[in-house]
């Protein structure tokens, strides 16, 4: 499907809230699932990612059901999961894969999983890795480096992981692993990423310690049901943000938004970058702080991004990237590889998709060049069926008058369904 993005109006101005939070609304469906009793989810977010999530323990029995971003999770624990029938489709999401083979690998049953073609290509052995080394039975394409994987589950036992890579995917996924494992678990990071494993868990009951960089599951203990309110999503928020900053008299609030500190670097990159922006009403639900940011049209100043921030922007880099062609100056991104390892290759999709927007922007092997002041053009675009390479055109075509062609454009509803209605509310 293709849409053309001619909006009339051009500035940003109102109130809104972004749907929940992606990363939260998976956890809280797996550990619902995983404890004994009834889990209430509030303002869940109804991504197709996250409902692979609740068919993917739906196809082990657990009774699921949801009523808009409601959902109810009633488990009867561990215990209580079944063999799935079926192979399990995991479609787009990456962060159900690896969290998945986590637990998939400690329980008694066989599963077959598998994805679409975007997470055909993902790599998984940087969890497959560690869950052998934990005597998970996992065998794949590739070895076990890609989907379709097949997983049979045995007693594992536990390790301590010093993870190479900077991913909470592959934190969690061996966390979960050893959750349900005699004995401690503990993973360690070079630089910390999200932490909502750890934050939840601890709700849920588990016995689990943070200790800087280093997190410790003591494994088999019971979990009990938590009802969970999600946050807003900041890295959905943050295609706002943007756009109010770098159209002409914007003024946009967006209220109830996630501000664990290891997701607010998008918040930290705009103040680098002189955005005019703001946070009201710091609060905490549900052991999350939240709040509501105000942004206003700004003059953009270019900068350096790199180091122990990339993991907390990692999914917002696309849209920081949009933002630095509007910069005074030459803005670097660097130590981002893992963007490499998306839904797309986000360095690739994204040096084309502005390219062809007419920016400036070189890739390099760990991030790119921007050159600010960039007058974008109309042209033919592709999400290449990347969901946050699609909101970053969208964005980006408020500030084109000529047409812009966005081929492949549902695949937003991933993280996002209601974006085009978000953006039709905020336009005018
Ligand atoms: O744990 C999570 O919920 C996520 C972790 C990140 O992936 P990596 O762990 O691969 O960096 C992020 O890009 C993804 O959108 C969600
Ligand atoms: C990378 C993302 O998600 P996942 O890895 O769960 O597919 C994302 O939402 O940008």
């Amino acid at each position: 499907m293709s849409k053309t993005l001619t909006f009339k109006e051009k500035k940003l101005r109102g109130t809104i809230t972004v749907p929940g939070d992606k990363s939260i609304s998976h956890r809280a469906v797996m550990f619902g699932s995983l404890a004994k009793g009834k889990t209430t989810i509030t303002n869940f977010l109804a991504g197709e990612d996250c409902l692979s999530t609740i068919e993917a323990f739906e196809a082990m029995g657990v009774k699921i059901t949801r009523n808009n971003q409601t959902v109810v999770v009633e488990s009867d624990g561990i215990k209580g999961l079944k063999e799935p029938m079926e192979p399990i489709n995991l479609g787009n999401s990456g962060t159900t894969a690896r969290l998945l083979m986590g637990i998939l690998s400690a329980l008694p049953y066989h599963f077959t999983l598998y994805g679409d073609p975007s997470l055909t290509k993902r790599p998984m052995d940087r969890i497959t890795n560690p869950l052998r080394e934990m005597g998970a039975k996992i065998d794949g394409r590739g070895n076990g480096k890609f989907l379709p994987i097949a997983v049979r589950g045995s007693n594992l036992k536990p390790i301590h992981y010093n993870t190479p890579m900077k991913s909470a995917q592959v934190k969690s996924g061996v966390l979960l692993a050893g959750l349900l494992t005699d004995g401690k678990t503990t993973v360690v990071e070079d630089t910390k990423t999200r932490d909502h494993t750890e934050n939840m868990l601890k709700a849920f009951g588990a016995d689990i310690a943070v200790e800087g960089n280093a997190v410790t599951v003591n494994g088999n203990q019971p979990l009990s049901a938590c009802d969970i309110e999600v946050p807003g999503d900041i890295s959905s928020a943050a295609f706002f943000l943007v756009a109010a900053a770098i159209t002409q008299d914007s003024e946009v609030k967006i209220e109830n938004v996630g501000l664990n500190p290891t997701r607010t670097g998008i918040i930290d990159v705009l103040e680098l970058m002189d955005v005019d922006i703001s946070i009201k009403e710091k609060r905490t639900i549900g052991g999350e702080p939240i709040g509501d940011i105000v942004v206003k049209s700004s003059k953009p100043k270019a900068a350096t991004i790199e180091g122990d921030i990339i993991p907390r922007i990692i999914d917002e880099i696309p849209v920081i990237a949009l933002l630095a062609t509007q910069a005074e100056g030459t803005t670097i991104i660097k130590d981002a590889e893992e963007l490499k390892f998306k839904e797309t290759d986000r360095i690739e999709s994204v040096v084309q998709t502005l390219k062809a927007l007419g920016a400036e922007i070189e890739p390099t092997s760990d991030g790119m060049i921007i050159q600010g002041n960039a007058r974008l053009k109309g042209a033919e675009t592709n999400s290449y069926g990347d969901h946050r390479i699609g909101m970053m055109i969208s964005v980006a075509s408020l500030l084109i008058d000529e047409k812009v062609e966005l081929n492949d454009e549902q695949c937003i509803a991933v993280s996002y369904p209601t974006f085009f209605e978000d953006l039709d509310k905020l336009l005018q």
